[in-house]
């Protein structure tokens, strides 16, 4: 296992940055305080200052005035190596050596810190478990002879074989196909939670950055920040124009993607039984006593079988197979996306289920159209107070 390290929170004050023979500078006067062990996403238009900004964190890029520190400490005043302790770095397409093989990719910066052979080894084989390559099968491969996904898998983990305390990672999955980006993404989650790294996270797609984010900075010319806000409040309230833009028309149903059925109201008044202690008859009984056409059907430990309908019921002689299967149903957990899925797919009523697969209650359109509906009013409302 990888040693467990807090991030370090990461303040810029006043950052500027003019390139030389330039006019205008690159970045204007930046402020921002970046918190210890989050995901914070820079997202922006091409040429705003992203690239820019990041690197001055680790001074790729050198400021003409300001003051960034981390944890505290200012970086100005740290050495190349101490620099390296603190920040690791992922690019995009990896920036491996192409005639270093993984593990001499990996051991770059250990190598550079001067540790020793052996703990070298040991933490190669680590960091090579830790994003999921083993090490038996790609140690000594060369870049080429990897897929892209695993190129940049072999970029995380020498950005993080010196354990810093601060990831810089620009568009690092961007020159790798949807689904290998989404496993990525995935990945990064996964490992987040487990090392808790202060991550700076440049990228393009919005998506992306909603998903990843912990925060996201939408930066406009010369890096000016248009917003700085949780995924959610920037999907619901845009701060301005260009924001809105970049957020693009489907933001109410990209919301959909952050809510889960256990935050909004779902039905629990659908009509069960358990099979096989109730009989057809019984149930139709039941039925029309309390006015419902569908009631579902449930195993011995309340798990979702079966739908049936009312007209079903005469002709039945036994509730185990009655009707029809439930078809997808979600759990508390899913998001509100998955349940229209599911909703669209059963069409009608999707079964909700606990965290033992137990019936817990239906959600239907209603209840997805109206949480979209709310989402809207309450961004109209904080567009009309601001
Ligand atoms: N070495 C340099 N010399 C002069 N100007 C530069 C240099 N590097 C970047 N710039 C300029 O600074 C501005 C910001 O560039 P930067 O690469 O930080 O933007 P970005 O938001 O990361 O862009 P992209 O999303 O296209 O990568 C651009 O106008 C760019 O042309």
């Amino acid at each position: 296992m990888a040693e467990t390290v807090s991030g370090a929170e990461i303040q810029l004050e006043n950052v500027t940055k003019r390139y030389p023979g330039t006019g205008e500078p690159a970045v204007k006067d930046f402020n921002m305080t970046i918190p210890a062990g989050k995901i914070v996403i820079f997202v922006g238009p091409s040429g705003c200052g992203k690239t820019t900004t990041m690197r001055m964190i680790n001074r790729l890029i050198e400021p003409t005035s300001g003051t960034i520190t981390i944890g505290g400490e200012d970086t100005l005043k740290l050495n190349a190596d101490a620099l390296r302790r603190k920040v690791g770095y992922a690019i995009q397409q990896a920036g491996l050596f192409p005639h270093f093989t993984v593990a001499q990719n990996i051991a770059v910066v250990p190598g550079l810190l001067d540790w020793e052979k052996k703990k070298i080894g040991d933490r190669v084989d680590e960091m090579m478990d830790l994003v999921g390559l083993d090490p038996s099968v790609y140690r000594d491969r060369f870049p080429r002879q990897l897929s892209g996904g695993q190129q940049q898998r072999v970029g995380v983990a020498r950005a993080l074989a010196a354990d810093p305390p601060v990831l810089l990672m620009d568009e690092p999955f961007g020159a790798v196909d949807p689904i290998t980006r989404g496993n990525l993404q995935d990945e990064l989650l996964r490992l987040q939670l487990e090392l808790r790294k202060t991550i700076v996270f440049v990228t393009h797609d919005f998506d992306e950055a909603v998903k990843l984010g912990d925060k996201i900075a939408v930066l406009g010319d010369q890096s000016t920040i248009q917003q700085f806000d949780t995924p959610e409040a920037i999907l619901a309230n845009p701060a301005n124009d260009m924001v809105a833009g970049f957020v693009g028309a489907g933001a109410s149903l990209k919301q959909l993607t952050l809510l889960r059925v256990r935050d909004v109201n779902y039905h629990d008044n659908a009509l069960t039984v358990v099979a096989p202690d109730s009989s057809p008859a019984e149930l139709r009984k039941q039925m029309s006593e309390q006015g419902k056409t569908y009631a579902l059907v449930l195993d011995a430990r309340r798990r979702p079988q079966r739908w049936v309908h009312v007209r079903d019921l005469s002709t039945a002689s036994s509730l185990a197979t009655v009707g029809r299967p439930v078809g997808d149903n979600v759990s508390t957990q899913s998001t509100l996306q998955d349940a229209l899925e599911a909703i669209l797919s059963e069409g009608g009523n999707a079964v909700v289920t606990g965290s033992r697969g137990e019936y817990v209650g239906t959600i239907d359109i209603e209840t997805v159209t109206n949480t979209i509906q709310q989402l809207r009013d309450e961004h109209d409302a904080g567009s009309a107070a601001s």
